[in-house]
């Protein structure tokens, strides 16, 4: 059976106290790893490590050099491009359809992308008047924090981890990753890929394990961690803010969503649909960014409930290697309950169910997956659990609206902020609505669509902080200013 090691200080380490969890396939529930689960002494030799590299060549390392070495770990991702897509694809069931356009191309632009940033982005400058005269110039310099905590999930497991490795490396820190216990494959590849890079040892280290009372709140509570990113669930955010409050770290958190569309009655048909589906279904349902509650103006209501109906039952399950599957399963057993617990409601609450609403039949071994079927309701009422807490499955409810004012109140009305997708033909309803969205980002006709120099994150519940750009850098980089007396 193949093993997942934790990687510190350059090398792949096993747990002192040889404990181990199983990673499944979660198409077909198959055993493929057991993973080294990390406790205090992992977690306390990893920082060690991240703290020495510090210390030691990463730290006095000319800039130059240091963004040279991200771009061979890009380069590295690129070159042994269908392993990381076969390990993505293993340990979350997500169709190589969506991991090779997504996940992986991003596993490497996330380094390249921030090497480039950091090099070109300059620190403010003041020159100020003095009682003599002679003035006095303040520049601010930009120093890394030290060892970053980075604790990642599972929906886009290289993405979302290399998102925040990039660029903690870029500012010169050195990063303890956790992983999430769902997914632990690539983040443990990578390790190879920074050896044979020729990051020094120590500069990324990885341990594998759970939240509470494993290695995700060891590395969280460590007093030698200097900052933590962290996404995944509001409620493990809060966890994190509480572990973080010892020793007052700086979080920078990524959480949930229960995002809105808004599909105008002027909206570009073809386009609407071809979008919502893809936030609605795409990867399951699992991106935090993802679409759960459909609001659509009336006269086209029931034509795009139709054909997004349509759409949901076109869609190919099957094995991740297939080239014409667009749905994978669930990432776990438990996930599926959850989600199935939610269809349930629905159907307890009075849902017109449009389509799904339950597990599908699946062939030979995928029987054994986390599988259900995309689902789509109509008929809840706003006040509906479905309606308000974070699913986090392929599924959505779509109401009809009859004016602008009531559609941005209905899509603001949640806890959360973190995104939202506008579908209309009109420009400049497109900028009211638009800045009328309580949420940290907010597409017009389209969704997803990524340019890595753009400010990241949530408001509300969804959130503290932007990362992307030259944003991530008031994380992962101290500011300190220098003022000369002339
Ligand atoms: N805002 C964003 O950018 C974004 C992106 C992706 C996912 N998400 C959110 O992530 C969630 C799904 O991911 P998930 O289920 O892996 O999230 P999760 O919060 O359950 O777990 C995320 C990570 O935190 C670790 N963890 C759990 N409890 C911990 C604790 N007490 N201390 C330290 N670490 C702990 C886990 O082991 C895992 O590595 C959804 O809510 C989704 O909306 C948000
Ligand atoms: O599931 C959440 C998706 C998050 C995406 C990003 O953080 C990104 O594209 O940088």
């Amino acid at each position: 059976m193949k093993e997942i090691k934790h990687f510190i200080n350059g090398e792949y380490v096993s747990s002192s106290k040889g404990k181990t969890f199983e990673d499944r396939n979660p198409a077909n529930g198959e055993l493929i790893a057991l993973v080294h689960e990390g406790g205090q002494e992992e977690v306390d030799r990893a920082v060690a490590a991240a703290r020495a590299a510090l210390e030691g060549e990463w730290g006095r390392m000319p800039v130059e050099r240091r963004m040279a070495l991200l771009h061979k770990v890009a380069d590295g991702i690129n070159a042994r491009f269908d392993e990381f897509l076969e390990a993505e694809c293993l340990d979350t069931g997500k169709p190589k359809s969506m991991a090779s356009h997504i996940d992986i191309p991003r596993g490497a632009a996330n380094f390249k992308v921030f090497a480039d940033l950091v090099r070109n982005v300059p620190t403010e400058s003041f020159i100020m008047d003095t009682p003599d005269g002679a003035g006095a110039i303040n520049y601010a310099v930009r120093k890394p924090r030290g060892v970053i905590g980075v604790v990642a999930p599972w929906n886009l497991p290289l993405l979302l981890m290399t998102w925040k490795v990039g660029p903690a490396l870029a500012c010169g820190n050195t990063v303890v990753v956790k992983p999430s216990e769902e997914t632990p494959h690539t983040a443990a590849l990578l390790g190879e890929v920074m050896n044979d890079a020729g990051v020094p040892a120590g500069v990324y280290n990885v341990v594998h394990g759970f939240g509470p009372g494993s290695a995700g709140e060891y590395l969280t509570r460590h007093p030698g961690v200097n900052g933590i990113t962290f996404t995944g669930e509001t409620s493990t955010g809060e966890a994190i803010m509480k572990a973080a409050a010892g020793g007052v770290r700086p979080v920078s958190l990524e959480l949930g969503g229960k995002n809105a569309a808004i599909v105008f009655a002027d909206a570009d048909m073809n386009k609407a649909i071809e979008g919502t589906m893809r936030s609605v279904f795409a990867n399951c349902g699992q991106v935090c960014l993802g679409t759960e509650r459909v609001y659509v103006e009336r006269p086209i209501f029931d034509e795009f409930v139709q054909r997004l109906k349509q759409g949901a039952e076109q869609l190919k399950m099957g094995w991740w290697q297939d080239d014409d599957v667009s749905f994978g399963p669930l990432i776990s057993r438990t996930h599926q309950d959850k989600v199935l617990s939610y269809y349930e409601k629905a159907r307890a609450e009075g849902a017109t169910i449009v389509t799904g609403g339950g597990k599908p039949e699946m062939p030979g071994e995928l029987s054994e997956g986390n599988w259900v079927q995309p689902t789509i309701w109509t008929g809840l009422s706003d006040d509906s659990v479905v309606i308000r807490e974070e699913i986090f499955g392929p599924c959505c409810h779509i109401r009809p609206f009859d004016t602008e004012e009531e559609a941005i109140a209905l899509a603001n009305d949640t806890p959360y902020g973190l995104a939202a997708a506008l579908w209309t033909e009109n420009l400049t309803r497109a900028h009211r609505v638009a800045a009328a969205m309580d949420v940290g980002l907010c597409w017009v006709n389209s969704w997803f669509l990524r340019d890595l120099r753009t400010p990241f994150g949530g408001s509300k519940q969804s959130g503290i902080g932007r990362e992307g750009g030259v944003h991530g850098l008031e994380f992962y980089a101290e500011l300190s200013n220098v003022c000369i007396k002339l």
